[in-house]
């Protein structure tokens, strides 16, 4: 991505990006079907009580898309043909690891979604102007297109802080990249995201 040719969808807060030391790769992968994401719950572990797509740790000889559809499996009981789509950076003030994640999406699967002991698989309504890649916010004449999933929204408040700067343009088929330093209460401290344009 060439900086002149990138949109810049956030920027702010304090001055200095976070030192870390160390980088640990991760994967995420989502998953959607007829204006509906699939996104998990989860139960344990590191962002416990938030829903996310589906992802761990790239393991030693691993690449990061070997790693993409292992933890889907592993999390969500599917497979599915995982496109690389963007790629984030976040530094936590306590951890002197940085996590580089590799962010993966399909809009097909197969196999039978299956609860895992670290996920809870739970379908959302994509909004509207997000339910098919390149879609318009609105019909021609204006007016809003319709939920018509009877599925609950993106639960953007019980995800990380970061997920609505990028999630929109994954849904909107866009490729991306951002990185977010976190303060100790967990909320945003510094931050840039960027995609290409359409
Ligand atoms: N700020 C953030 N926003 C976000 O949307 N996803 C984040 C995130 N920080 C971490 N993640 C994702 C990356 C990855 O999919 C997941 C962390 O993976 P896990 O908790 O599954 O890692 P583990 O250390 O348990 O690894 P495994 O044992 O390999 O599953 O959370």
């Amino acid at each position: 991505m060439s900086s002149e040719r990138l949109d810049e969808v956030a920027r702010g807060g304090v001055p200095d990006w976070l030192p870390f030391s160390k980088i640990k790769l991760y994967t995420n992968a989502f998953v959607r079907q007829d204006g509906k994401l699939l996104l998990g719950y989860k139960k344990r572990g590191f962002g416990k009580d938030l829903y996310n797509g589906f992802g761990g740790k790239v393991e030693p000889g691993e690449t990061p898309a070997q790693a993409a559809l292992r933890e889907l499996e592993e999390e969500s009981g599917i497979a599915a043909p995982l496109e690389h789509c963007g790629v984030l950076f976040f530094v936590l003030p306590d951890l002197e690891q940085a996590f580089h994640i590799d962010i993966f999406r399909a809009e097909e699967y197969s196999g039978a979604i299956t609860e895992s002991d670290e996920m809870r698989p739970q379908w959302f309504d994509i909004e509207p102007a997000y339910a098919t890649p390149n879609a318009k916010p609105a019909a021609a004449d204006g007016s809003p297109k319709e939920h018509n999933t009877g599925l609950p929204p993106i639960p953007y408040d019980q995800m990380w802080a970061d997920d609505p700067f990028w999630l929109p343009l994954m849904l909107a088929g866009r490729h991306f990249a951002g990185r977010a330093d976190f303060g100790s209460d967990g909320r945003l401290q510094k931050w840039w995201f960027g995609a290409k344009p359409v």
